[in-house]
């Protein structure tokens, strides 16, 4: 029988245009698992407010960090799936959550090829309901339609696997080896709606795991690091500490130089380039900071490519 890996991301808009961004930020921001709140109370909010306010600003921000290939996201993730199927030597499809590149059209195109062994590895490395199972209900949602369904392996997170930590702590070693350690790293996560925790998403808890195996393998103490959340979107009380408040903060603490690296995001995209690497940066530097560097994602360098081999070989063994 015939195997394949369908690598899932979240989706970018597929143009930089408040129109594409309207339209992404609708479906996205549509999805229940993401915004939780009664559809009757959300939808004319999200339709009649926020997309039409909001597109014309995160258009602008997407124009500043667009690529000759497109969007970020997009440009890295297809480079990933590409250098995976080539060294994988089995069939590698990429798709998005959300807007181009569909998980339907490619479930199918995969079942019309033959395979029946599915490994799906959101690239997701925490778990979160507004993110790794919105994927799992959308495929299961794909599936529940077929007349035949294929074996499927789904990988919920591999926040604390050793090939993730030593991925990302190896990248965070190169980049110190050719410029020098920061006085403070911060290890910066998206956030997430706090009353989600309450509610027992394990988010919270496995990127305190992670950042904690990270530092560890880096040989680090405890001042020399710090887990902060990005990305906070609305009024309500998202996890704490959030990355903004920190980088305000250090500079009156004595700490002059950054680094950043956000390790939740597999690829690099607007809240990495745009949010970290640009305004973020410009935040420390008003607060008095000295030197802000932010470190790439793994994107799709060598050592996220053996981390993907590595987890698509140990689910097929499972399947085989
Ligand atoms: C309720 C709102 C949001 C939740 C919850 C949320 C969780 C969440 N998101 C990511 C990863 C990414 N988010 C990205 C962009 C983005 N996120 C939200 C809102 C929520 N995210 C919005 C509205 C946007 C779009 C930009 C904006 O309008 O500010 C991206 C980047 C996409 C890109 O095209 O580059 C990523 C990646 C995670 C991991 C997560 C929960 C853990
Ligand atoms: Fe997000
Ligand atoms: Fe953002």
């Amino acid at each position: 029988m015939s195997r394949a890996v369908l690598l899932v991301n979240l989706g970018t808009p597929a143009a930089p245009t408040p129109r594409a961004v309207r339209r992404y930020l609708r479906e996205f921001l549509g999805d229940r698992r993401v915004v939780p709140l009664p559809r009757a109370l959300w939808l004319p909010l999200l339709y009649g407010v926020i997309a039409p306010l909001r597109s014309p600003q995160v258009a602008k921000a997407y124009r500043g960090i667009w690529m000759a290939e497109g969007s970020p996201l997009a440009v890295y993730s297809r480079r990933l799936a590409e250098s995976l199927a080539r060294e994988a030597g089995l069939p590698v499809v990429l798709a998005m959550r959300y807007g181009e590149s569909d998980m339907e059209t490619a479930v199918k195109e995969l079942l019309r090829q033959g395979v029946r062994k599915l490994t799906v590895i959101p690239l997701y490395p925490q778990y979160s309901q507004t993110t790794t199972a919105s994927v799992f209900d959308r495929l299961t949602e794909i599936l529940a339609r077929l007349p035949v369904q294929p074996d499927f392996c789904f990988r919920s997170d591999y926040h604390d696997h050793p090939a993730y930590i030593e991925a990302v702590a190896g990248s965070i070693r190169d980049f110190w080896k050719r410029q020098g350690r920061p006085e403070k790293l911060l290890l910066s996560f998206h956030g997430l709606p706090e009353k989600s925790r309450r509610q027992g998403d394990p988010y919270y808890d496995q990127c305190v795991t992670s950042a904690r195996l990270i530092a560890e393998a880096l040989g680090l103490g405890t001042d020399d690091w710090m887990l902060v959340f990005q990305s906070r979107f609305g009024p309500a009380r998202w996890l704490e500490p959030y990355c903004v408040e920190i980088l305000q903060r250090l500079p009156q603490q004595g700490v002059r130089s950054v680094d950043v690296v956000c390790p939740g995001f597999a690829v690099d995209c607007l809240e990495t380039l745009e949010e970290i690497a640009g305004t973020n940066r410009e935040i420390f530097l008003q607060a008095g900071g000295g030197r802000y560097r932010y470190i790439p994602a793994l994107n799709d360098s060598p050592r996220h490519l053996a981390l993907m081999r590595t987890l698509a070989e140990e689910r097929h063994e499972r399947l085989a």
